[in-house]
């Protein structure tokens, strides 16, 4: 388990993660999704012990990363799959980190079959496709056989058919039972993969939701009216769950759009908009849409 309490790092005046407090559970995926620039990596990081804290904390598994007695064991991480000596061969490099954290040679070569770079095992790791250090990268996080899994961003540089396999490589940690957690910035990638989300933006938390209720909350529909109180009113007498959207808009599930239209009419209120969610990625967008950093401007 990974517990982050009240968790902020700043950088000068910039406050990359702001009070961050969420658990990953074992036995799920959990996904940490957020846009570019959201604080994703920097909070990986202080997961790990690489970036210290301005406020807040983290435990793996009770303890700090730092004072565990054998971090490989307890935790496997990905952050980065380009930090490795580019001259040392895939196999020299798994075992230089197997014999300093007491770990067998065998269990090597049985990551380097678990994440098939097997025939290139004698190859130097900087002549490796992003692709393949990432499978590298991943193998050095299986190394210790540890409880709790954490990557950034494993999906990049990999071709759909290493695309599936993460998935699957990491739905079967789950399954065993293990703590898993994978951030990404596309909702899509998610979608298929994760049984949990931790969606943050701008450093915050924006929200902590089993993927299942996500689907239920992303399937309503959107709706701007010139009384939105007393369309609220109406709509849940009609049995429609309302809930708010960003800029004051209404999010509706449990009635069709045209159904909608009808109460709209029936209580005297005059709509703007009517929109079906369309998918969860655009659901994903219209709650990270206050948060996004880094946006190209409509010419
Ligand atoms: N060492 C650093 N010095 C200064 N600013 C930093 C540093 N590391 C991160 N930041 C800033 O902190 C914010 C969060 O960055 P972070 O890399 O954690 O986001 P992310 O969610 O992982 O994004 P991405 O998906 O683009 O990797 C960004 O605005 C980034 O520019």
């Amino acid at each position: 388990m990974i517990d982050i309490n009240g968790l902020t790092k700043r950088y000068g005046d910039k406050t990359a993660v702001d009070g961050l407090s969420f658990t990953v559970e074992p036995g799920r995926v959990t996904g940490f999704l957020g846009p570019n620039g959201a604080g994703k990596s920097t909070t990986m990081r202080m997961v790990l012990g690489l970036d210290r804290p301005d406020a807040g904390s983290v435990t793996v598994n009770g303890r700090g990363y730092v004072g565990l007695p054998r971090p490989m064991r307890e935790l496997g991480a990905l952050l980065d799959a380009r930090a490795v000596h580019p001259g040392r061969t895939a196999r020299d490099h798994l075992l230089c980190l197997a014999q300093t954290n007491g770990i067998s040679g065998d269990r090597v070569d049985e990551v380097l079959r678990m994440v098939g770079l097997e025939s290139v095992a004698r190859k130097r790791a900087g002549t490796f496709s992003l692709g393949m250090s990432q499978r590298l990268g991943i193998a050095v996080a299986l190394l210790g056989d540890p409880k709790v899994l954490m990557f950034d961003e494993p999906v990049n540089g990999l071709d759909p058919e290493g695309i599936k396999w993460i998935r699957e490589l990491m739905r079967g940690l789950a399954a065993e039972d293990r703590t898993v957690l994978v951030s990404s910035h596309l909702m899509s990638e998610m979608a298929l993969t994760a049984d949990h989300l931790i969606i943050i933006g701008k450093g915050k938390l924006i929200a902590d939701i089993g993927i299942g209720e996500f689907v239920r909350q992303g399937s309503g529909v959107l709706v701007r009216a010139d009384d939105h109180e007393l369309l609220a009113r109406h709509l849940s007498e009609a049995g429609a769950a309302v809930r708010p959207g960003t800029d004051g808009a209404l999010i509706v599930t449990g009635l069709e759009a045209r159904d909608i239209g009808k109460v709209a009419l029936t209580a005297g209120v005059a709509l703007s908009e009517l929109t079906p969610q369309r998918s969860l990625e655009q659901a994903y967008m219209d709650l990270t849409r206050d948060s996004i950093e880094f946006q190209a401007s409509v010419a």
